[in-house]
Formats: C-alpha cells, structure tokens, sequence
C-alpha cells in the first residue's frame, strides 16, 4: 500500500484541486456570511462633512466664554445654511451639520437660553472641535473597507452600507451533496427496533456546514451496492460530493471502486490520521469528491480538517484552515503513534483532559468534548501541565 498521506499535505492538494466558485452579485441583506469577491473600496467620505456629536448650540471658540445670540438651527438632514459670525450660535443636533464659520459644540446641559439669548452654564467645551465629528473621521472616498476574501459579518455589512454600497459581489452558495453509505443505516427516528443503526453522519455533516452558505443536496441513505452506488453518484449535480462510510478496505467498502465506475478519479486514499485514515479525495466530472470514513468521530475530524476547509475555500476564503490554540495538558500522555492524532478532551480550568478511551465510534465522548488535543506523528510522552495545541470544537 502506497504511504499514508500527511494532514497538512492533503490540505494543500484539496487546495489545489477544488475551484473557486463564480462570483455574484447580492444585495446587502443576503450577503451575511459570504466571501468577497473583490476589494470593497467606499464611494463615499464618512462623515460627509462635519457633524455635531452632541445636543447643543454650534458656536465659534474663539467666542468663548459668550454670550452669544442664536441665530438658527441645524438637524440631522436639514442643515443651517446661513454663516455663524462672531458672537453667533445655532441650536445643533446629534449627527447635524456644522455651519458655516462654527467649529465647535457646546453642550446644552452647559447652556442657558432666554430667546436668543445663550450664555455659559457650566465649564464649556474644553477646546477648539469639542463635540464635533471632522469630515472623513470614519474614512475617506477609495479607502478600503473590506478586503477581497474576507468573510462578511455583520459590522462589514454595516460598512459596506456606509461607504455607499447596496450590493456585493461575494462568491456565490456552494452546493454540496452528502451522502451516507451502509446497508445497516436507517433514518434518525424513523423505527424503535434497537438494532438497525440510525444514520448520523449525514445530519452531523449537514449541521457542520449550517453556518456556512451552502446548499445542502442530500442524497439520503445509500446502499452497500456498486450499482447502485455508481448511478447515485453519476447522478449527481453539486460542486462538492461529501460521502461517509465505504471507505476502508473491507469487501463492502465500495465507495472508491463506484466513483472510478461513475468516471471520477480518486487523486489520494489515506492519511495519516486518527481518528480518520481511509478518507480519499477525488473528482468526478466538475463535482470534487470528500469520501470520509464512516466510524461517526472519524467522519467528524475528517470534516473539521477537510470538509469545512475546502468549503470555504471553494466559497472564496483566503484562510480556510481551522485556527489551533494551545492549552495546559491535565494529565500525561503516553507516546504517539506515526498518525497525528486528534484526541477527545475536555477543557477544564484552562487545562484540557484527554477521555480515557479514545475510539472513533464514540458519539457520547465527542459530544462530552469541548476539543480536540493535536499530537504529531510519534510525538514522546507528554506531562500533565505541558503546554499542547489544541482545536476548540465547542
Ligand atoms: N482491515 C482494516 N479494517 C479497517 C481499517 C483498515 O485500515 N484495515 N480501517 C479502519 C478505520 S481506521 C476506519 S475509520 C473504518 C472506516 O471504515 P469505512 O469508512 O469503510 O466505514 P464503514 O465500515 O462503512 O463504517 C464504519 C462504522 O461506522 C458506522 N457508520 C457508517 N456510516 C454511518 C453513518 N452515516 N451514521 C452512523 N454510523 C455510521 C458503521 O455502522 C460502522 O460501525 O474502517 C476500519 N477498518
Ligand atoms: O482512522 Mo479510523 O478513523 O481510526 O477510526
């Protein structure tokens, strides 16, 4: 058999295999969580022009300590357009223009007004533009506001608005087909009969892909057999094919021979990995194929380290890897093996402590898991209060 492929290095060729997705143009309200497909640029200047940041009167510091005589009013949207000469003010208010010749505010909890009559009552403001927002304080006309591949996120969003944008150009949702495979696999809760296995992964997929834009194409439950398996496959229409099970070795593992029977190719079969060493990458037509291994943890590790990161690779991110922090270890660890491993830990107290048994078919102790511990290939034993990375999972 042909070496086992490392993490990182699979990571790199899924990189280089899968496609980015075309770009569209979407108004704002759908563009949470997108891609950029290019540099957002404003095609304004924020502030437009000076505004008061306060309630109050628009004065001339020069003019201070008063009195003054209140010549006019300038509001959000509807500005004085007189000039304010010396020993003259406005009434202003929050988010209003500055007139003409005032250059500072003077808050009116600090003001006292008889008709036109405003004089000092208190400290006053306590220097020239107090209380005033310049002209481009937020940015400028051209700057950039968000750069191409940055994911958009509410404030982003928020920007975009700002800087005179009401659409984007992100990449567009990226359709992804998931299919289970296995004879003993039934529907979540469709039978009270204790023994056919409820399918789990696929919902686990689904659910892992939920915050991302993606479409969803599920191919259900799929049967142990080759023609079946081949003409579901060649079937399918989706940028991303993501199956679980069938990946080992064993006679009914045929997920491999019914993608090279559809017409696709597997690019590379087997990482070094544990939880997750029969995962195989491929192609079929323009549809990249994921085929993860089937053991429910397996198929979760195989998804944090591959799926989600040629997902939002594929959706236009420029950092798709998932990011690693380091955690104090609660106990020792023994050796590693030659496959990296990624451990079922809880985090508690800042330290983090690895499950007793760590088998891939364990659902409860991945769900009990807050994260991952990342061993390296033939990493030596490792003491309690060592410093070890760590993937955070919840
Ligand atoms: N002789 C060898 N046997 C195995 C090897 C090996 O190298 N040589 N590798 C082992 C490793 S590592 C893994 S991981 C598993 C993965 O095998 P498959 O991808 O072929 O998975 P299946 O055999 O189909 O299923 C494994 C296990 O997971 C359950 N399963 C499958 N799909 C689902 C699902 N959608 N929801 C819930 N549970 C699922 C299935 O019932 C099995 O119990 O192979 C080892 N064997
Ligand atoms: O790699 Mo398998 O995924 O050890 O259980």
């Amino acid at each position: 058999m042909r070496p086992l492929v490392p993490v990182a290095e699979a990571q790199s060729r899924l990189f280089a295999m899968a496609s980015r997705v075309p770009a569209e143009t979407v108004p704002l309200r759908s563009a949470m969580g997108r891609w950029t497909a290019e540099d957002i640029l404003a095609r304004r200047t924020q502030p437009a022009t000076d505004l008061s940041a306060m309630d109050g009167y628009a004065i001339r510091y020069a003019d201070l300590p008063g009195p003054w005589t209140v010549i006019g009013e300038s509001a959000a949207g509807r500005p004085f357009t007189g000039l304010v000469g010396a020993g003259q003010a406005t009434r202003i208010f929050t988010g209003a223009a500055m007139p003409a010749g005032a250059d500072t505010v003077l808050v009116q909890e600090e003001a006292a007004r008889d008709g036109d009559r405003l004089m000092l009552d208190g400290e006053g403001p306590a220097f020239e533009g107090r209380n005033t927002r310049r002209k481009g304080l937020d940015f400028a006309t051209g700057t950039r506001l968000i750069a191409a591949g940055d994911r958009l996120t509410p404030a982003r969003i928020a920007v975009a608005a700002t800087g005179g944008h009401g659409t984007l150009s992100v990449g567009r949702r990226l359709r992804v087909a998931v299919a289970a495979t296995g004879d003993e696999l039934v529907p979540p809760g469709s039978t009270s009969d204790p023994v056919p296995l409820p399918e789990s992964n696929g919902i686990m997929l689904a659910a892992m892909l939920a915050d991302l834009p993606v479409d969803i194409i599920d191919l259900g439950i799929l049967p142990d057999r080759l023609d079946t398996l081949r003409d579901a496959f060649a079937g399918v229409d989706a940028d991303l094919l993501v199956t679980t099970g069938g990946a080992s070795v064993g006679d009914h593992d045929l997920v491999r021979p019914a993608i090279e029977a559809a017409g696709g190719t597997i690019d590379f079969w087997r990482i070094a990995l544990r939880p997750g060493k029969p995962m195989m990458a491929g192609t079929l037509g323009r549809t990249m194929l994921l085929g993860l291994p089937g053991n429910p943890v397996s198929a979760f590790v195989t998804a944090i380290l591959f799926v989600r990161p040629v997902v939002a690779h594929m959706l236009g991110a420029r950092d798709p890897l998932p990011q690693t922090t380091h955690a104090l270890l609660g106990e020792d660890l023994p050796p590693n093996q030659s496959r990296t491993d990624y451990m079922r830990a809880e985090l508690r107290d800042g330290r983090a402590y690895a499950s007793t048994i760590q088998d891939s078919s364990m659902l409860l102790t991945l769900a009990r898991s807050s994260c991952l511990i990342v061993r390296d290939g033939d990493a030596p034993a490792a003491r309690a209060g060592d410093s070890a990375e760590i993937l955070v999972i919840a």
